[in-house]
């Protein structure tokens, strides 16, 4: 079998600076998958005893891949700055005529790493239009993205890369340490009667939602998974079909996840495998940013199911 790895396949036809910023993500990932391999022996489990601008209590983890995923980036002469769950604001790079800006959530599914259960993270490329870069410059709908994804770091590490209309799938290469392409185009197959949410909060989601839910698995024609690492999730989802969950509820209308480097790098993966995402009637790729850290409620997967779910209600 012919093997063509990240670097030679970005080279191929993707733009020169834009292909320096992804290669530049997934060797932040690899560092990151390091530490995650080592578990206790990287000294990389348990709390860092401080509290990110969300109010979540930060694990050593989280801070340290958002160093790696910082120092990385920030050494990329492409790029204007940086956003990250665990940074208050944009950190910018003083370079005024880069062409790029990059969120990321650099450890998902934090409740899950000492535990030694499948994490990741997440990242956005977004255009740069010049000047100062700070939280406004990321104020940007999904849509504008030029490419985005995921690095899982489960059974094996995974990137899931969405770039130029398409999702595909690169698998680290444990003996070499690079990303090797193995899955040329992901497309999400349909009819799948899977959902993919925390029903704990079910009683709590909005109506119709809840409703739709709960007749579906009462009545014994749907399945449900919950790993609660959102790139877990939405891997399975990809590969499998069905829906994933975690709507606005009564008591966070806005649900949990972040619109800008969580719900928008997985919304194009999925629109690129043939997916669609709502926050209610709102499309998520659509939707106009008003804060770095906003939050969302997002309904993501097989069109027909959530319409079956009644999502958009
Ligand atoms: O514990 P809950 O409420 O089910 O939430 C799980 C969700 O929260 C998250 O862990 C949030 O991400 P972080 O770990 O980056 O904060 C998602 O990965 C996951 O889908
Ligand atoms: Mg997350
Ligand atoms: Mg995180």
């Amino acid at each position: 079998m012919s093997r063509i790895n990240l670097g030679d396949w970005l080279a191929k036809d993707s733009e020169a600076r834009l292909a320096s910023v992804i290669l530049d993500v997934a060797s932040a990932c690899v560092e990151i998958s390091r530490l995650v391999r080592g578990g206790a022996l990287s000294g990389a489990l348990g709390e860092a005893g401080a509290v990110n601008v969300q109010g979540e209590t930060q694990k050593k983890l989280d801070v340290l891949s958002n160093e790696i995923c910082k120092a990385r980036l920030g050494a990329n002469a492409a790029i204007a700055a940086i956003a990250s769950e665990e940074e208050d604001h944009a950190v910018g790079f003083e370079r005024p005529d880069a062409p790029f800006l990059v969120a990321f959530d650099p450890l998902d599914g934090s409740s899950n790493i000492d535990v030694n259960v499948t994490i990741g993270t997440i990242f956005s490329v977004l255009p740069h239009r010049g000047g100062e870069a700070g939280d406004d410059a990321f104020l940007q709908p999904g849509r504008n993205q030029l490419a985005s994804g995921y690095v899982s770091y489960g059974p094996q590490t995974c990137l899931m890369l969405a770039l130029g209309g398409k999702t595909l799938q690169f698998t680290l290469d444990p003996a070499t340490e690079t990303f090797i392409l193995t899955h040329e185009r992901i497309v999400m197959p349909g009819g799948t009667p899977m959902i993919g949410a925390n029903l704990s909060n079910l009683a709590r989601w909005a109506t119709p939602i809840s409703e739709a839910a709960r007749a579906c698995l009462d009545g014994g024609t749907h399945n449900q998974r919950w790993v609660g690492s959102m790139v877990a999730d939405i891997h399975r989802m990809l590969h499998q079909g069905g829906v994933f969950l975690y709507p606005g509820q009564v008591d966070k209308p806005n649900g949990k996840l972040r619109l800008l480097y969580e719900c928008n790098p997985i919304a194009l993966l999925v629109a690129n495998a043939g997916g669609a995402s709502f926050f209610g009637a709102r499309r998520v790729l659509e939707i106009e940013p008003e804060t770095l850290h906003q939050r969302i409620g997002f309904a993501s997967g097989d069109p027909e199911l959530l319409t079956l779910l009644r999502v958009t209600a």
